[in-house]
């Protein structure tokens, strides 16, 4: 039974004072969603949770329905059928989303406007306690502290788009929803927002991330939902999606017996000093450790250790061309 369930069976059964042992609820949690548009279904049936300080990665093709979810889940969107709970609260309550932060798909903020009274503005709409000088933190960690008294008028889409992400961050969410954040963005900032997430993620802030960006979701995401044809095609973390197939050692001073001990973890192939070692599907994460272990024992020189799994890039075209069954 995973830790989660365990713990909510603990509080439930431990009576009141085993209230403080309940886990908390999930960032977001949403079942059966489903929306029309005409005759055209745009999602069907997708259900998925994003647990606190997770970050989970949304992807799949143009018209997947991505944008559609993230939609209904902040109530943007009637959904047709299902149900959404954001941070415990049914989505239809508007005090569900006082501590979501968003960035939309598509960005525009008011270009009468400097940025840095877009933040008060959203700050103000937020009711958050937020003060100038974590107002003006946040602009830096967007990089807007030079443009702070600049007309968002005059700003390029990627200074727009940080601005965006300097209001989605401000007034201190548990979850933030970005759809596609680096879309206007240039490989600097590409790398600021993966860092500005994996700084969310250490705070426990809960990340979901709707980006076509594999490399990038492959960097920053516990856990990943393909979306296809507005179901869920697979979902899981990238350690479930991906595996670990192979691992590659450098090694030198195998002999006869450290090549039998490497072929007792699995199918062994050699090409000078590399030894190719093939794990088992249900390898549960000590067969590396112990080999190396084993291998140290027996006199061998291990120079290098390398796991071989196929990338997220390729599983997604796998899991879309429908080559692989979805796990
Ligand atoms: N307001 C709307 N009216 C009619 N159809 C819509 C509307 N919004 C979305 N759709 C349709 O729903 C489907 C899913 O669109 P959605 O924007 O959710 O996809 P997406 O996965 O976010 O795509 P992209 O990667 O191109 O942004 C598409 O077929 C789209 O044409």
């Amino acid at each position: 039974m995973p830790s989660a369930e365990a713990a909510t069976v603990r509080g439930v059964t431990s009576g009141a004072d085993g209230l403080a042992d309940l886990p908390p609820s999930p960032a977001v949690w949403c079942s059966g969603l489903r929306k029309r548009y005409g005759r055209r279904t745009a999602v069907d049936d997708v259900s998925f949770t994003v647990g606190r300080g997770e970050v989970v990665g949304l992807l799949g093709p143009n018209g997947a329905g991505k944008t559609s979810v993230i939609k209904m889940l902040l109530g943007l969107v009637r959904p047709d059928a299902g149900e959404v709970l954001l941070l415990g609260r049914p989505a239809t309550d508007p005090r569900s989303r006082i501590a979501v932060g968003y960035l939309p798909e598509l960005f525009r903020y008011q270009p009468w406007l400097s940025a840095a009274e877009v933040l008060d503005l959203h700050v103000t709409l937020a009711g958050a306690d937020v003060d100038a000088a974590e107002r003006r933190e946040c602009l830096a960690l967007v990089g807007l502290t030079e443009r702070a008294g600049d007309r968002v008028g005059g700003f390029s889409k990627g200074m727009q788009q940080r601005l965006g992400l300097a209001v989605a961050l401000v007034a201190r969410p548990e979850l933030v929803v970005l759809d596609e954040p680096t879309s206007a963005l240039d490989p600097l900032g590409r790398v600021d927002v993966r860092d500005i997430v994996l700084s969310l993620k250490s705070r426990g802030v809960a990340v979901l991330l709707n980006s076509h960006l594999i490399g990038e979701v492959e960097r920053v995401c516990d856990r990943v939902v393909i979306l296809d044809g507005g179901r869920v095609a697979a979902s899981g973390t990238l350690a479930e999606l991906l595996g670990q197939r192979e691992v590659r050692l450098r090694l030198a001073g195998a002999d006869g017996q450290a090549e039998d001990r490497m072929r007792a973890a699995g199918a062994l192939t050699r090409s000078g000093d590399w030894f190719t070692v093939q794990l088992s599907s249900d390898d549960d994460g000590v067969t590396v450790p112990d080999l190396v272990r084993d291998l140290v024992a027996l006199g061998v020189r291990v120079h290098a250790v390398e796991p071989v799994r196929i990338s997220l890039e390729e599983r997604l075209l796998a899991v879309l061309r429908h080559e692989e069954p979805a796990p």
